[in-house]
């Protein structure tokens, strides 16, 4: 008999979207991992990582505090050797928080000492280079996420956007430094160390670097970032004999038939492309957040419109709307009341479509949009598939007693995945998958959606 694996990875994720991204990905490499939501599930024996998705990235910072602070300890008491701190690729944050606030509070936590915050997803050319983030050729805070509804991102120097959120010394490993890989990282950590600077961004541009990344600090008690670093571990863990290649297990999935629909609370301009090809070919209503706001009972619009379509046809319902729009909604309500709403509005219409109308696929865009609409239908663990591209991390959830159950489920980051990820994985979910470990070879090869 083999002996029961103990947990050697406990992550805890500011949002859904990246959180079953970070756990697909671990999936993918063959880790056997576990997934719940938020603070109440129980974190099940018998894997080697566990994530637990938040939804933290945009309250108050002394409230994400207190609920990472409670997710590290569940972690610890589950007997996780690091513990890693995932946010969103493109740093998402505001002036006060708090990516700095929660990983200041889980290095305390921890023991003290340094962290690591590697954001970049070089596959989607996310990278940093001298402390700043860019997306493909764009400086981030020239990028469109200069604009996002809840976490506008204008500076594009990550070094001191971390310091703004800190009490502690912010400081920037260089490319130079990560370029020459794991031994120059570590040489660097223990320098910048000795000055005091004990919260480090790292330069990152190649997947090669994110690779030097993770085998330099495998072993520190907290590590940061985004999914893409924290996908290269197991290569470590493989090397340093934490794990054995007997421990790594295929990722399986189940078929799911039945209705299909897609919510979307994302405005970013992936997911608004994204919507327009999937309205070339199926029924797409979207909310008009401006007459919800005067009284008009959009639940009742959203529930004929589904009423109308399904199950014959895939749907897609979106409170999605132009940046003129978003603004002017802003200007007029408040920009978190505006979110609430659409948040709202949307968990409610999942609630119709799964329980109602026993919808049985579903996508979600956006990752505070994911964490409302995962909370109202009262899910509390998922389990993931293996991570098949950007955006691309399908999983199942049970509901049961509800006709929907199994839920095959998708929850895709707002600025993530190709134009056609919509109809491409409601039309996969209908199909089981069993995906081997991908060991010698990262990322997996792109998906054509
Ligand atoms: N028409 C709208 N006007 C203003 N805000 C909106 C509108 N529609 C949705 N929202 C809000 O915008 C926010 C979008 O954030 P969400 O995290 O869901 O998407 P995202 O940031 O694109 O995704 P991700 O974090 O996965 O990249 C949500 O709080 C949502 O409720
Ligand atoms: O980087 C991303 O887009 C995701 O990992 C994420 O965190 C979305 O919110």
């Amino acid at each position: 008999m083999t002996a029961m694996p103990s947990l050697l990875f406990g992550a805890i994720a500011d949002d859904l979207t990246g959180g079953t991204e970070l756990a697909s990905m671990l999936v993918a490499r063959g880790i056997p991992t576990g997934c719940t939501v938020g603070l109440d599930a129980p974190i099940p024996s018998g894997n080697l990582a566990h994530v637990i998705l938040l939804k933290t990235r945009v309250i108050a910072a002394s409230d994400a505090v207190r609920q990472v602070l409670e997710a590290v300890d569940r972690l610890v008491e589950a007997g996780a050797r690091q513990i890693f701190f995932k946010y969103c690729a493109t740093f998402d944050s505001t002036p006060t928080g708090n990516i700095g606030p929660c990983a200041e509070a889980l290095l305390e936590r921890l023991g003290g000492g340094v962290t690591l915050f590697t954001p970049a997803l070089c596959e989607t050319g996310r990278t940093v280079y001298q402390g700043h983030m860019f997306g493909g050729a764009q400086l981030l805070g020239e990028s469109p996420k200069r604009f996002d509804p809840l976490t506008p991102m204008t500076d594009s120097n990550l070094v001191r956007v971390l310091q703004a959120q800190s009490k502690g010394k912010a400081g920037l490993v260089p490319y130079l430094v990560v370029d020459a890989g794991a031994g120059a990282i570590r040489s660097a950590i223990r320098e910048h160390s000795a000055r005091g600077e004990t919260l480090l961004v790292t330069d990152t541009i190649r997947e090669r670097d994110l690779a030097a990344i993770a085998e330099a600090t495998f072993d520190l008690p907290l590590m940061t970032g985004n999914s893409s670093v924290a996908a290269h571990l197991p290569t470590a863990w493989l090397a340093h004999g934490l794990v054995n290649s007997d421990d790594l297990v295929v990722a399986s999935l189940p078929a799911v038939e039945g209705p299909a629909a897609v919510l979307a609370g994302s405005v970013a301009d992936r997911t608004i492309e994204q919507l327009e090809r999937f309205a070339q070919k199926n029924p797409l209503l979207t909310i008009d957040l401006a007459s919800a706001f005067a009284g008009a009972d959009v639940m009742a619009e959203a529930r004929a419109f589904a009423q109308r379509h399904l199950p014959g046809a895939m749907i897609a319902i979106a409170t999605t709307a132009p940046q003129a729009t978003v603004e002017a909604l802003q200007q007029a309500h408040g920009r978190d009341v505006v979110a609430a709403r659409a948040e709202e509005i949307l968990a409610g219409i999942a609630q119709i479509l799964v329980r109602e109308l026993a919808v049985r696929r579903l996508v979600v865009a956006g990752g505070e949009t994911a964490g409302s609409v995962v909370k109202a239908l009262g899910i509390d663990r998922i389990a993931m598939g293996a991570y098949e591209g950007p955006g691309l991390s399908r999983a199942i959830a049970h509901l049961p007693g509800l006709p929907a159950d199994p839920l095959a489920l998708m929850l895709k980051s707002g600025k993530l995945g190709g134009p056609d990820i919509f109809t491409d994985v409601l039309q996969d979910m209908t199909r089981p998958s069993a995906i081997a470990p991908a060991i010698d070879t990262w990322p997996p090869a792109r998906r054509a959606s």
